[in-house]
């Protein structure tokens, strides 16, 4: 499980994240969501260790990761699916996925076939470059490379962002047989609502850089939920 414990995060002056707490639970998808500007990708950035906190504890199942650089954080099992993807557009779809490798042992270099069970648009598309696909493909591209490293815990930053609908359906139940085929918490940040009504276990809505809501998917419909969610 992921603990983020009352967590406060400054770009230098001005504090984007204000006492956050939230938990991530293994087999089960939480969501944090909320408008634009409200922290999420901060508090993504603080957990994957991009950014550090100015106070509070990040630990994935008992072990701390105050100051653990990211690349040892994605050893432990921390995957993470960036916003706005971020594939290497020169590299090709094998390579891109190849990069998910960095912090595996060497046996498990491999790409796992569940990849293009899930994506089977990558395996016809191997050897095109990353920045040729589509959007959508490229969202594809970025779970799948995330998935080559074996993550305990999947991290999303808005993967229905520019998506066209039949992909958000596809990315969704994507979602959902990671969850349920190999038991990893998903960690996923949205602006989409119903997405995450349709998917999440647990939810959370952030306003401000504080967390203003937290409860079961049903919950979202509650007028006290919309209130943070309209702008
Ligand atoms: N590198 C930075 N330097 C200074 N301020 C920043 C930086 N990154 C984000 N912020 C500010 O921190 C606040 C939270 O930003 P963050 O990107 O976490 O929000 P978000 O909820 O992910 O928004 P979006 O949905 O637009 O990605 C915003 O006010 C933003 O302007």
């Amino acid at each position: 499980m992921l603990t983020v414990d009352n967590i406060n995060l400054h770009y230098g002056a001005a504090q984007a994240l204000r006492g956050v707490s939230i938990k991530a639970e293994m087999g089960k998808i939480t969501c944090v969501l909320g408008r634009n500007g409200v922290g999420k990708s901060s508090l993504l950035r603080a957990v994957t260790g991009q950014h550090g906190v100015s106070s509070g504890t990040i630990a994935f199942s008992g072990t701390t990761l105050d100051g653990m650089a990211p690349f040892n954080r994605a050893k432990l099992g921390l995957g993470y699916v960036p916003q706005g993807r971020e594939i290497f557009p020169l590299l090709t779809v094998r390579e891109n996925l190849e990069t998910g490798y960095a912090p595996l042992p060497r046996k498990d270099r491999f790409i796992p076939d569940e990849i293009f069970s899930l994506f089977p648009v990558l395996e016809s598309m191997l050897g095109r470059r990353g920045g040729d696909l589509s959007g959508g493909q490229q969202q594809q591209l970025a779970i799948g490379r995330a998935m080559v490293t074996r993550p305990k815990i999947l991290v999303l930053d808005e993967p229905t962002e520019g998506i066209q609908p039949s992909i958000i359906k596809d990315i969704g139940r994507a979602i959902k047989y990671l969850r349920d085929s190999t038991g990893m918490a998903i960690l996923l940040v949205e602006q989409y609502l119903d997405f995450c009504r349709e998917l999440a276990d647990q939810v959370y809505i952030m306003d401000r850089g504080e967390i203003v809501h937290e409860g079961r998917a049903e919950t979202l419909d509650t007028p006290e939920a919309r209130r943070h969610l309209t702008v």
